[in-house]
């Protein structure tokens, strides 16, 4: 009979301490709806203390979720612990996750804490999380460079302190699948009641082991493992969930363990994780890359057409990709198109859907062929999860080798049309510019990106920018066969985000 072994995700924590990953508390929240589809067993929503639109998230997340544990990490520290709980306490499940580094570096240079404080602090503060809560996880930070019989002493203290779940981070995506196996084989062994805890892996892919190690830690006893999607996070980011998934789900002969994971909601929750964050998937990723399941050559096309089995290993369908290329056309009705939203990740209303139908057959009346990607730029441009404060009008750009770029832009805002007109380095800059004179600023734009989204002489721009305002990013994306219009969609969308939320706050 096959073991259980539970799934910790933390894209919405480690995953967003990525670069330039940051969601806002809307895509967070769906964000979580969608991981509970996809059936992980813990949610770790954000670090409570780190600000009050983590605070804000971590509750809204902990509200909203039913079928999951909901997590918030905390430094050891009383102050940390309390934030934590007052964030979880709302989930059906709650649990506070503390954590403190045990590797002589982390002590010496960082926590400037001797062996015996960091043993202290350690017992101290898992009893006091637990006079709050009763599931507690103890992180032993960088336990992968940690003295092992040190690690065993702060191990068995937190347990017999109430520890439910102990973690042995690779911290810095150090170690190897040889002598993770070993580490986790030497805890069951030599840690005092380590039965009563459940022992959690949490692997860094700082050498492109993260999964490996994994799964090696997962042979050797591990109960819990923790990843993101996509394998986002901190620096070269953390042990994908979906590789994690897969690979546990196609050697069951190897592993011989079952998670509770819905494979199927694999595929929609690694594109919707790329359109929150902005961070796109490399073709070549594994499982959900868009070359994952492409045959290009002859003798492997030719193995596919006898028997797929011949360079399949998994088919599409299990991670919940159907019919990836073209999707659909004008003549298409809208129950395949909300089938195809959900496939894509977007879970809306029935009036969002609506709204966005009668957007879909106006572009299929310009574009012969609508692809995934023409679906998702089409959902993310009409912000269908955001409040449209303001609209493009229209614009008119003056540009050339030998003037100096000029936009006029017209903006529709509660039924009024305001235009203003602005010069700049090129058009797109001058055109942000006159919106910029209409919104009034206090934002800055940190980035900005062009794509074309799909192939053929009628493929669209796909217009990317982020832009920045108290230290919160927000993404906005626009997609136009003109790619100063697509340009100006996106500035406007990061916009229209940012305000929604500042509307949020304020409520
Ligand atoms: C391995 C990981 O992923 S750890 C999680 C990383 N995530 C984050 O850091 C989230 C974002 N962080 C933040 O917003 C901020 O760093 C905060 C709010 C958490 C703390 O901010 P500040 O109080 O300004 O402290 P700052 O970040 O500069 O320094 C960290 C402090 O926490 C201490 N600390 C670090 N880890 C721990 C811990 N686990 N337990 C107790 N103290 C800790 C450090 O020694 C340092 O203490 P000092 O101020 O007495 O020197
Ligand atoms: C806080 C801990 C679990 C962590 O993210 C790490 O050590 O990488
Ligand atoms: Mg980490």
């Amino acid at each position: 009979m096959a073991k259980h072994i539970k799934i910790f995700d933390t894209t919405l924590r480690d995953g967003e301490q990525s670069p330039g990953c940051s969601m806002n508390l809307q895509e967070k929240l769906e964000l979580a709806k969608q991981l509970e589809r996809l059936k992980v067993d813990v949610i770790e929503a954000g670090f409570a203390i780190a600000s009050p639109g983590d605070f804000a998230a971590v509750k809204a997340v902990a509200q909203a979720i039913k079928d999951c544990k909901v997590a918030s990490l905390a430094r050891a520290l009383p102050a940390d612990i309390e934030k934590a709980y007052e964030a979880v306490k709302y989930a059906e499940a709650p649990r506070i996750h503390t954590f403190i580094a045990t590797s002589p570096i982390h002590m010496k240079y960082k926590l400037k804490a001797s062996e015996e404080e960091v043993l202290e602090r350690s017992r101290a503060m898992v009893k006091y999380a637990k006079t709050l809560c009763s599931d507690v996880e103890f992180s032993a930070e960088d336990a992968s460079r940690t003295e092992i019989t040190f690690l065993y002493k702060v191990l068995e203290a937190v347990i017999e302190a109430g520890a439910t779940v102990v973690n042995i981070p690779d911290t810095v995506g150090y170690t190897t699948p040889d002598e993770y196996y070993t580490l986790i084989q030497n805890i069951r062994n030599n840690v005092k009641n380590i039965d009563k805890a459940e022992i959690s892996v949490h692997c860094h892919n700082d050498l492109g082991l993260a999964v490996a190690n994994t799964l090696a830690a997962a042979r050797a006893g591990a109960t819990q493992l923790e990843c993101t999607i996509n394998g986002i996070g901190e620096r070269a980011g953390n042990a994908a969930l979906e590789e994690i998934a897969m690979a546990l789900n196609t050697r069951k002969d190897l592993y011989d363990l079952t998670t509770n994971i819905e494979t199927t909601e694999i595929y929609p929750t690694s594109r919707l994780v790329s359109k929150l964050t902005g961070m796109k998937i490399q073709h070549n990723k594994a499982i959900v890359g868009d070359n994952a399941f492409a045959h290009e050559s002859g003798i492997h096309q030719h193995g596919m057409l006898a028997h797929k089995n011949t360079y399949e290993i998994m088919t599409p369908e299990s991670i919940g990709l159907t019919n990836n290329k073209l999707v659909l056309g004008k003549h298409s009705g809208r129950h395949a198109f909300e089938e195809r939203l959900n496939v894509l990740g977007y879970h809306l209303a029935k009036d969002q859907v609506n709204k966005l139908f009668q957007e879909f057959k106006v572009l299929a009346d310009k574009k012969k062929m609508i692809y995934d990607k023409d679906l998702e730029a089409l959902v993310e441009e009409k912000s269908v999860r955001i409040k449209e404060f303001c609209r493009l009008g229209q614009f008119v750009i003056n540009s050339g080798n030998t003037i100096t770029p000029t936009a006029t832009v017209r903006l529709i805002r509660n039924d009024e049309e305001i235009e203003e007109v602005a010069t700049g380095h090129g058009p797109v800059d001058a055109a942000f510019k006159a919106i910029d004179k209409i919104v009034g600023n206090g934002f800055s734009l940190e980035d900005y990106a062009l794509n074309s989204v799909t192939e053929g002489e009628d493929a669209q721009g796909e217009a990317s920018v982020k832009i920045k305002m108290h230290e919160e990013i927000y993404h906005g994306r626009g997609i136009s066969t003109d790619v100063v219009e697509a340009s100006i969609k996106a500035y406007i969308n990061a916009i229209n985000k940012m305000l929604s939320e500042l509307e949020c706050q304020e409520e």
